[in-house]
This record gives C-alpha cells, structure tokens and sequence, in this order.
C-alpha cells in the first residue's frame, strides 16, 4: 500500500519494492523462527527459548516494573487474538498483510507507538513482534548517526518513532537478543529524548497511563499503514548495519565480495591453496598476492611463478572495469600454476584461514580501488580498499606467526601538488590532489605504524602511470587506443597556461622487476603473535621510468601504431585530481633494489597495442602470453 502511493498502483516499481520488501521479511522469519522456536534438529535435545517462553518473559518483565494491570490486559487480549491465532510462524507474515488497516483516528490525544502494539499483538504475531521489539527498539544512538542513514534531515522523530521513556528503560542493550548480537553499540542517550529531564526519577512511571488502558486503545489507533512504513524503515537500517563494510556507493563493485564467503574453504579448496603457494625452487618464497588478477598483479604473479616460488593469489573480481579481462587474467594465472581465491581483503575470516592453511614468507598487497578520477564518483570505495582493507590485511599480518614481509603498492599520486622535479622520496607529500592520492598516502601512515608497533617489515612501493599489455581499460593510453580505432574524438588535457600534461609512464615489466627486487631484499619481520620482538625493516620507493611524456606525444605515438589519425579535444585539466606532472627520481631504488627502467614508451606502447589486437580484434599477431 505504502509504495503504491510512492509509486503508483499497479506500477512496476511498486511492485518490485513490496516484493523485495516482502522476501526480506520472509528471510527475517525464517531466521527468527529458528531462535525463537530452534532449529528442527535441535529442539529435542536443548531447551531453546520458545516464542511463548520470550513472549511471557516480556511479559513478566512488564508486569514487575511498571505496575500495569497486566492480567486484565492479559485477558483482554487473548480474547483478541483468539480470533485470528497463527500456528505456523511462517504464515505470520501474510496474515499480518491480509489484516484490515486499522482506523488511527479513534481515541483521539493520545499518542500511539509502534512497540506497544506490537507487544499488544505478540501472541498474535510471535515471530514477528520478537523482529519489531529487536529492530524498532533500537535507539537512534545504536546506529552511528541517525543523518547517515537519511536522505532529507532527520529520519527518528517523535512522528516516526515514538518511544517513549518507558520503552527505552525496557530497550537497554541485551546482549543475548539477535539483533543487538551484532551491534553491541555503546548506550548513549537517545537524541530525540533529549528533552528529558537529565534528573533521574523526575519523570515517574505512574505518570504513563496504565499500560492495559493504553494498550487496549492503543492497537484501534494504529494506522496499519503507518506500522508498515516504521516497519521497512527499520528494516533499513537493520540492512545498512547488518550489511559488510561499505563499501563503495556503487553498489555492484561489491557484489563480487559479499559472495565470497561461498567461494572458499573445504579439503579440495585448501590443496589447491596448498599447491599454489609451494615453493617449486629452493629456498623459494611463499607469496600471497593480492589483487592478483589486477594488472600488476597478474604480472607480478606469473614471474614469480615462473622462477619458482609459490605464489597464491587473491582478488574479489570486482567491476570497477570490466571482469571479463580480469576473468582472462585469471585464466593465464591458471595455466602458470596460480590458484585465485575469489575473495575480499576485507574479509578477515578469509584472510586468516588463508594464513593458517599457508605459512606466507611474503605478501605482496597489490588490491586496491585504483583510478584517480573515479574517486568523485565513488569515494567510498577508495576508502574500503585502501584503508580499511589494508589495515585488515595488516592486522591479520601482524598476528600471523610467522609475520610475513609485506610489500604494498603505494603511488606517485601521493606526491600531490609538489612541484620540485623529479619526485625524490624524501619530497613532501602532505598535498595530495585526490582522495585517491590521501587514501595511498594514509596507506603509507598506516603501514608506518604497523612497522613501529608490531615489527612488520614493511616496503612500499610508489608506481608511475604503469602500462602495458593486459593493463586497465580506465587509463588513458588504453582508452585512446580503444576510441582511436573506433574512429572516435578523444579528449586531451592540458595544464592551466596551455602546457602540455606529461606522466612518467613506467613499462610494467620494469615495474614487475621492482617489485621482485623489493620482495628479494624484504628483510624478516621480527614480530611474532602480535607482539614486536624488535625493529623491522621501513621502506619507501619511486619506481617510475625518469623519462616524463606529454599526453600529446602519447597520442603521437599511439596514432603511429595504430596507423590510424585521431580527433583530438583539447580541455583545461579538470579539477579532479589530476596533477599536471610526474617525473620519478629512482635513485634509491636503484640503489637498493637493483631497480633499472628499460624500456621507453614507444617500444612499450608497441607491445601493448599487439596485445591489444590479438585480445580484443582476434589478430592473428598474438603477444608471448
Ligand atoms: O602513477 C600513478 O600514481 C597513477 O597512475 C595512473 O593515474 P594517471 O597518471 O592519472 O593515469 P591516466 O588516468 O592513464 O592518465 C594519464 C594522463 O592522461 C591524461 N588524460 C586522461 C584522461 C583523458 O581523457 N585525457 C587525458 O589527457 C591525464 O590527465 C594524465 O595526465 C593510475 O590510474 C593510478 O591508479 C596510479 O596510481
């Protein structure tokens, strides 16, 4: 009823809302069903707390604290509800629905709320009124902030969700109820209450009406519509609070890592992790990647593999772009012998089992939400990754025993706005231009502290625009090429007096011996069980090509390649996070990681537009992979 008046009867949308709706209730009676009532198996041999047993603990518990004519109201309506008395639990739900609205306009004055008459309709409905108490007598303060979940102001009001003093005395956090199991929020005084009086004991319970009288007027002034909308808007707030970490605001790059829990475990399952991450030489590491079936990642994987490590992947295949590359990816992993685990970084029961079923020597964190100016669409996903998923691989690190080495792609973007050239790791890089930028550069802190308190080696590495075959459709030698050859105008930036943008574009396979040679020199760390047993290893590279090209002579060279002219527009640099230059100095990886860039754009660009026929336009001139 309530989204035919949002949507219109009979409307589609109307009807997809009340199904969505509708199967989200049935789930939640379900599970319900099986606390309140305990699973078939199980009823025998435990004691689980009936519905009846919590319906008349409810009760008691209303009888000694409020002095309420609890029999009369007892009687009164049993009589009720001996009218309509639901036997199975999981006809609850349709017969609430097929209930006539009741009229809120008798009885006049007095307030109504949603709890009393779904404490009143408890034997009616059991399963259902143990939902509405969990979830409606949740304190505003039990959600981290009433606004986040609101779209236009305050969304608790007196109007929407009356509850009245009594009712938060009777809703204080209980541990052993379903809901609060998950929450476990601090108590904090509820913000709609704030006019209480702070004095306690000025507001006297004989000052309710005695809980039969309300209660028996209360259920004929309920407007069934009204109960429907507390009830969805409470179902709301239990998804976004029940649902995994947020969570970029684009709903579908998650997809892939809520589902990744039923992609995992079993004895099958852990022989292909175990296979994966053996060693085939010597004194080979044991390297967990992340991100694997990423650019860097894929790369990274195979001439690890291909030299003789044992080298596990994870990535949660998400759509930041599309999957189906990504799925190839995964494909080439698979024929060198690299198992990819579907999963998230953030999912810390993965990531654990993982450390348990293999003693990692090393990881090298290369999942990220990467693209500098995809970060104003979809801010949250920058801070799901890079942060929040981060710490959660550091944290499971750091208990790991023994600690692996960790080495983590940080970026150029961190350099921001500095403008001394080339960009020396011991430049400042407090100025970022992107909340990707602030999200790598806050990577860096954290993994500082890590370092400093539980003795992870840690070694980050800064990467310049890297390229190449089987790179990222979001960058833009790889859409230039795309739209070059379909014949379509491409845009092309240049800076504020009309300079060229330049990039020190970095080949991957250089890249991918960088990372080799930090992963080589990564020294132990010295932590074991969460505890630091000393100092570890702190470092910080550049791995960029020292040659920086403009845009322009990108597009030269890839024209060139391509045999094909272009349209080009030319656009001020958009304020969304691009910086106009970067230009690497490597002189310490160099020095320390034996890193030496070798090969130049054009040859580079050459490699991946052969790549690129043979993988999107079936060219006969395949690359070597
Ligand atoms: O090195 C880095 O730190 C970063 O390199 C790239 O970021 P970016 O250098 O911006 O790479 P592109 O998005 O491919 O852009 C390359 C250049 O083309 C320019 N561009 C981009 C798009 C466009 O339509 N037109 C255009 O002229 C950009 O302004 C930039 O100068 C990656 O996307 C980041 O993930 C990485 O961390």
């Amino acid at each position: 009823m309530c989204f035919e008046k949002l949507y219109g009867v009979d409307t589609s949308e109307a009807k997809e809302m009340y199904n969505s709706v509708y199967d989200v209730m049935k789930a939640m009676l379900k599970e319900y069903t099986v606390i309140f009532k305990g699973p078939n198996t199980q009823s025998s041999q435990s004691n689980p707390p009936s519905s009846t047993a919590a319906r008349d603990t409810f009760a008691s518990e209303l009888a000694e604290d409020s002095n309420v004519e609890f029999e009369r109201m007892d009687r009164s309506y049993k009589e009720m509800v001996n009218e309509i008395r639901v036997t199975d639990p999981k006809d609850e739900l349709d017969i609430y629905l097929k209930a006539e609205v009741e009229n809120p306009k008798t009885l006049p004055g007095m307030e109504w709320d949603v709890l009393s008459w779904w404490r009143l309709n408890s034997q009616k409905y059991p399963v259902l009124s143990e939902i509405a108490r969990d979830v409606l007598a949740m304190q505003v303060s039990y959600v981290a902030s009433e606004s986040a979940f609101s779209t236009s102001g305050r969304l608790l009001e007196p109007s929407r969700s009356c509850l009245t003093h009594y009712m938060t005395q009777k809703s204080k956090p209980n541990p052993n109820r379903h809901f609060l199991r998950f929450l476990n929020p601090p108590p904090v005084k509820m913000s709609h209450l704030d006019d209480l009086p702070s004095t306690p004991g000025k507001y006297k319970t004989d000052k309710v009406p005695p809980y039969g009288i309300l209660h028996h007027h209360r259920y004929l002034r309920l407007s069934k519509l009204t109960l429907w909308a507390s009830l969805f808007l409470a179902l709301f707030l239990f998804y976004l609070v029940l649902s995994p970490p947020p969570s970029p605001s684009r709903r579908n790059l998650n997809d892939s890592s809520s589902i990744s829990a039923a992609k995992y475990g079993g004895s099958h399952w852990e022989k292909q992790v175990r296979k994966s991450a053996r060693p085939r030489s010597h004194g080979g590491l044991t390297v967990l990647v992340t991100g694997a079936s990423g650019f860097v990642g894929t790369h990274v994987s195979i001439a690890l593999r291909r030299r003789g490590d044992g080298v596990l992947g994870l990535d949660n295949f998400n759509r930041y772009y599309d999957p189906k590359l990504k799925r190839a990816r995964q494909g080439l992993l698979e024929r060198s012998g690299v198992f990819v685990v579907e999963g998230d970084i953030n999912d810390a029961v993965l990531l654990r089992k993982l450390f348990d079923v293999v003693l990692f020597t090393h990881v090298m964190h290369l999942a990220a939400q990467a693209g500098v100016r995809y970060a104003m669409q979809n801010p949250g996903s920058y801070v799901n990754s890079n942060i929040a998923g981060f710490v959660n691989l550091l944290e499971v690190s750091k208990s790991a025993n023994p600690q692996p080495a960790i080495v983590w792609a940080s970026s150029s973007s961190v350099y921001g706005l500095n403008s001394k050239v080339p960009f020396s790791e011991k430049d400042r890089t407090d100025q970022p231009a992107s909340l990707y930028a602030a999200t790598k550069k806050a990577g860096e802190g954290i993994a500082h502290t890590y370092n400093h308190i539980y003795g992870l080696s840690l070694t980050g590495l800064r990467f310049f625009t890297v390229y190449g075959p089987w790179g990222r459709p979001d960058m833009a030698y790889f859409f230039f090429t795309k739209d070059i050859l379909k014949g379509k105008t491409i845009t092309v930036f240049e800076s504020p007096d009309k300079g060229s943008v330049a990039r020190d574009f970095t080949y991957i396979d250089d890249i991918v011996k960088g990372c080799l040679g930090a992963l080589d020199t990564a020294e132990k760390s010295t932590g074991s069980g969460g505890k630091k047993k000393g100092p570890a290893m702190f470092r910080i590279y550049n791995l960029g090509n020292t040659s920086p090209v403009p845009v322009t002579k990108l597009v030269t060279i890839l024209e060139k390649l391509l045999k094909m002219k272009t349209k080009k527009k030319i656009m001020p640099l958009p304020r969304n996070g691009d910086v106009e230059f970067t230009h690497a100095n490597i002189t310490l990886a160099q020095a320390e990681l034996g890193y030496k860039p070798a090969v130049d754009l054009e040859t580079g660009l050459k490699k991946f537009v052969k790549w690129y026929m043979g993988f999107y336009t079936g060219s006969k001139k395949k690359s070597s992979w």
